[in-house]
């Protein structure tokens, strides 16, 4: 256990701020290197959750060689993400990735990145997530022609809709039932169900964390799937879980559901993670 050096961008943001609290307190995490656009919002000093540096995101390739980072770990906007990525594949840094809403252009970027260095993208680190993808495929498999409806609730500060969250279980429902139904994104005027289209509702309202709702609907029942996050803390700790898991392996790319399966366990040096 221990030794892993991490580099995280967006230090400054929700998820940035979440990170950091939580490499304080993570087995595996030997040095945490801030990289942000607004030092001075990243804690320092004799704060608890304080990183051993910071430096502006401009000089992050640099870094990132300077600091013998291990792994990037990048939860922030896709127009900057790419260029974060880009960095950790010139200096053979691996990468975690949380950020959602990239475009095509964003996840042709990615996608070189995958080539040359360890790369593991997840649009949610919760374990509940993980589980509530099995029961959906398992439910959209079981429940064929019944109707299904997907509803996101996030907190009034998230910009990309619907949430990376839901684009994937939507994913998984095609998978499950082997055809890309349509996707109809909320509902106005004259607009009755059609076929095997699936409805797709995003709320943002105030401080919520973040929840999906899966609605399976036939004559006369209901199944309902729902997972509700308490706190970004779990996010954090599943992406620095990953790190510690994906560190050392080989260039490619990797899912979240290894890192699960494995229990936390990196084979490669046999340390114990924590989950
Ligand atoms: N996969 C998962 O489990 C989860 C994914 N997410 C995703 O993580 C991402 C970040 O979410 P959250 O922390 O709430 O977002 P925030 O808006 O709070 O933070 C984003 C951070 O990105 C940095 N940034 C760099 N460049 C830019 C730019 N051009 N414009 C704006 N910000 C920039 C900023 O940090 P700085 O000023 O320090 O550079 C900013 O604070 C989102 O895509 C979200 O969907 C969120 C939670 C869980
Ligand atoms: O922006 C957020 O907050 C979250 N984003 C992720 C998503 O888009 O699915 C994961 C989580 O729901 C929180």
């Amino acid at each position: 256990m221990g030794g892993l050096r991490v580099a995280i961008t967006g230090a400054s943001g929700r998820m940035g701020g979440e990170l950091l609290t939580a490499a304080a307190d993570h087995d595996d995490v030997d040095y945490v290197l801030a990289a942000t656009r607004t030092p001075e919002a990243v804690p320092s000093g004799d704060a608890p959750d304080a990183p051993d540096a910071v430096v502006a995101d401009s000089d992050l390739g640099d870094a990132l060689e300077s600091h013998d980072i291990d792994v990037l770990v990048d939860f922030t906007v896709p127009e900057a993400s790419v260029d974060y990525l880009r960095a950790a594949a010139d200096s053979g840094v691996a990468a975690v990735v949380g950020t959602t809403g990239y475009d095509d252009d964003h996840l042709e970027t990615l996608d070189s990145v995958a080539e040359s260095v360890p790369f593991l993208r997840a649009s949610n680190f919760s374990r509940g997530v993980a589980a509530l993808r099995r029961a959906v495929e398992a439910a959209a498999g079981a429940l064929s022609g019944y109707d299904v409806e997907v509803t996101e609730t996030h907190h009034n500060g998230k910009r990309d809709a619907p949430s990376g969250t839901a684009l994937t279980i939507l994913d998984d429902i095609d998978e499950a039932r082997g055809e890309a139904a349509e996707r109809v994104h909320g509902r106005e005027g004259d607009q009755p169900r059609e076929g095997t289209e699936i409805g797709v509702h995003a709320r943002r309202a105030g401080d919520v964390t973040g929840e999906h709702e899966v609605l399976f609907a036939g004559n006369e029942e209901v199944v309902e799937l729902t997972h509700r996050a308490g706190s970004r803390g779990i996010f954090a700790v599943g992406a620095l879980d990953a790190a510690a898991w994906l560190a050392g392996r080989s260039p490619g790319r990797y899912d979240f559901g290894e890192v699960l399966d494995a229990g936390g366990e990196n084979e490669d040096d046999g340390a114990s993670r924590s989950q």
